[in-house]
């Protein structure tokens, strides 16, 4: 059996005043999309900065293809395609020479696949660091991240200052590197997106991992969510009372029905109290975190 692509062992990086990340455990097996999601704050940085090498944890262990994390920080970066999540890039320098310098770095000579990037991205590399947008310098810190084609992807909140069109570019590209092969860590706060690539995700909340999930089983217990409108306040507040779990907000009513459910029950019962409209979707998976996991802020 392949070794293990990342391990994570009661992981512990105490800022003080409940700040910081505390016992995590995982493992993501090579091949693997590997999603962390979380709200602000939740520790998902700090995660990604311990198992770059450039943090040292208080307790537990980190592992990259067998590798510690700090210890063989060195071995480990050079293995990694890493987006941080802040970047730093050299502001005098132009995308191209900082994009030489990064492979120059790497001692990668070939950097026709960086120009093909740079390319996709509609990226601009003749420009001044310092005169790019936000976006911009994202672009350059992706392809900085992928160039080389490494066999793991640790990226931190990729999309951050890509419009909607840049951002498939990249799902795109993210796409191919994982049916490569290529094992994808990422992290970001926003579901749809970790839905599109990972095949697994934690949700880290306070520091603390409060779930992890594999997606594809998720997705499959999926409920499906109803909202029916009323007459009026009164008569949504009526059929709420009468439908296990159903809220009302105004003369909307909204509630879930599992799979293997049947409908026609609630149907027939919505017709007999007047339901003036119907709206009914697949509930989403942050939906789906929330409702197992709790609110975003616990
Ligand atoms: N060097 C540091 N010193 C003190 N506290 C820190 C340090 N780095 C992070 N923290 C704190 O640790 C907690 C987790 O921060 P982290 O940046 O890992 O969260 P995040 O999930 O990446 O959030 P965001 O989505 O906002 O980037 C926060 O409360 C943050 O203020």
């Amino acid at each position: 059996m392949s070794e293990t692509a990342i391990e994570v062992s009661g992981l512990t990086k105490d800022y003080g005043g409940g700040r910081g990340v505390f016992g995590l455990s995982f493992a993501v097996q090579p091949g693997e999309a590997f999603g962390i999601l979380g709200p602000n704050g939740a520790g998902k940085t700090t995660t990604i900065r311990q198992l770059m090498g450039f943090v040292r944890s208080d307790s537990g262990s980190a592992r990259i293809f067998g590798q510690d994390c700090f210890a063989g920080a060195a071995r480990v970066q050079s293995q990694v395609g890493y987006l941080p999540g802040e970047l730093a890039l050299m502001d005098d320098m132009t995308g191209a020479a900082f994009i030489r310098l990064m492979a120059g770095l790497r001692g990668q000579k070939d950097l026709s696949y960086a120009w093909q990037l740079c390319q996709r991205f509609g990226l601009d590399v003749s420009q001044k660091i310092r005169k790019m947008s936000k976006g911009t310098k994202q672009k350059v810190g992706l392809v900085c991240a992928l160039m080389h084609r490494p066999r793991l992807l640790v990226l931190d909140e990729p999309t951050s200052g890509l419009d909607p069109l840049m951002q498939n570019q990249l799902w795109e590209i993210l796409l191919a590197e994982k049916q490569r092969g290529v094992t994808i860590l990422l992290s970001s706060h926003i579901f749809e997106e970790v839905e599109r690539l990972c095949d697994r995700a934690a949700l880290l909340r306070g520091g603390r991992i409060a779930a992890v999930e594999q997606l594809g089983e998720l997705r499959a217990k999926a409920s499906r969510v109803y909202q029916l409108r009323f007459a009026g306040e009164q008569e949504a507040a009526a059929f709420a009372a009468a439908w296990p779990d159903a809220a009302a907000k105004g003369d909307w009513v909204q509630l879930r029905l599992s799979q293997g459910e049947p409908v026609a029950r609630l149907l027939a019962m919505a017709a007999q109290s007047g339901v003036q409209d119907l709206k009914t979707r697949q509930e989403s998976l942050e939906d789906m975190f929330l409702r197992m996991y709790g609110g975003r802020n616990e």
